[in-house]
């Protein structure tokens, strides 16, 4: 159950962006898709979420096709890199935009309002102006408005990208912690190998439209399938001892281990 996708392509005209993906994501996991740039990482979110139509295969949620149901029939949050808040409303009022959509009433959306923001560290924001927020303090916000109807599903196309590196960091050893309190399954795209292992149960590596690998963090950084996906890791493929984690003594990349700090609550 969860999210499945068989034979999935997605063309532009000539250009064959995703071809012939099986994945998938099982309730409650948390996946980075991995790649280059242009390998059509964003193409296949956008693919799940309704935005782009598949030229074949499908996307199903427990075993029913999605291909007929509109994206905001979908029940999926999405968060892109730049958070994409609503500049006239205020905090509260962009994380209560999907319950006010469902008609939830007004104490129930203060009451999850206020438990969104404690979930990402911005107790009594409610009030501040999106504006006036910091870059960090915006992708919390969007997050915590992709969080409040409970979606099935949370998209994240490179939600930290946008950020510099310390703040990025931070931020993503942070977001672990979070989406782990919120059970949230998630689909996560980006470029960054240290971010993937930082957040994901699994990881899915892209090259040129296809997945050419898929695997814990541990399995990617052990068994690299190839030379290239090695290199793009930012390990050799002959590599010596490699750093282990405090927590759990797995071999990680060594800038991968803050992030895995926060994912055993350490
Ligand atoms: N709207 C579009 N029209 C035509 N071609 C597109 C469009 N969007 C993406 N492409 C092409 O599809 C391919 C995959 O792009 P996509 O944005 O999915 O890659 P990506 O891995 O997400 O890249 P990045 O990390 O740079 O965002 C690229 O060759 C890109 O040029």
């Amino acid at each position: 159950m969860g999210l499945r996708l068989s034979s999935l392509s997605v063309h532009y005209g000539q250009t064959v962006a995703v071809s012939d993906v099986d994945l998938e994501i099982a309730d409650g996991e948390v996946l980075a898709l991995l790649g280059p740039s242009g390998c059509g990482k964003s193409t296949l979110l956008r693919a799940v979420a309704g935005l782009e139509r598949a030229h074949s295969g499908t996307v199903e949620w427990d075993r029913t096709d999605l291909a007929a149901v509109p994206v905001h029939r979908r029940g999926f949050g999405l968060v892109f890199q730049d958070g994409q808040l609503f500049p006239h409303r205020d905090v509260a009022g962009n994380v209560a935009f999907g319950l006010r959509m469902r008609g939830v009433d007004k104490k129930a959306q203060a009451e999850r309002v206020a438990e969104l923001l404690d979930l990402v560290g911005l107790p009594g924001y409610g009030s501040r102006r999106t504006t006036e927020l910091s870059g960090g303090e915006q992708q919390r916000v969007a997050l915590a408005r992709a969080l409040a109807p409970r979606p099935k599903l949370l998209l994240l196309d490179e939600p930290l990208s946008a950020l510099d590196r310390a703040l990025r960091e931070q931020l993503a050893a942070d977001l672990a912690v979070l989406l782990r309190r919120a059970g949230a399954t998630a689909l996560l795209v980006t470029h960054d190998h240290d971010e993937a292992f930082a957040l994901a149960d699994r990881i899915a590596l892209m090259r040129k439209g296809k997945v050419v690998q898929t695997g814990t963090p541990d399995e990617v950084w052990r068994h690299p399938v190839d030379a290239d996906v090695a290199a793009f890791l930012g390990r050799t493929t002959s590599p010596g001892e490699p750093a282990s984690c405090p927590c759990c003594g797995s071999p990680v990349a060594e800038s991968a281990v803050l992030g895995r700090h926060a994912r055993h609550g350490g």
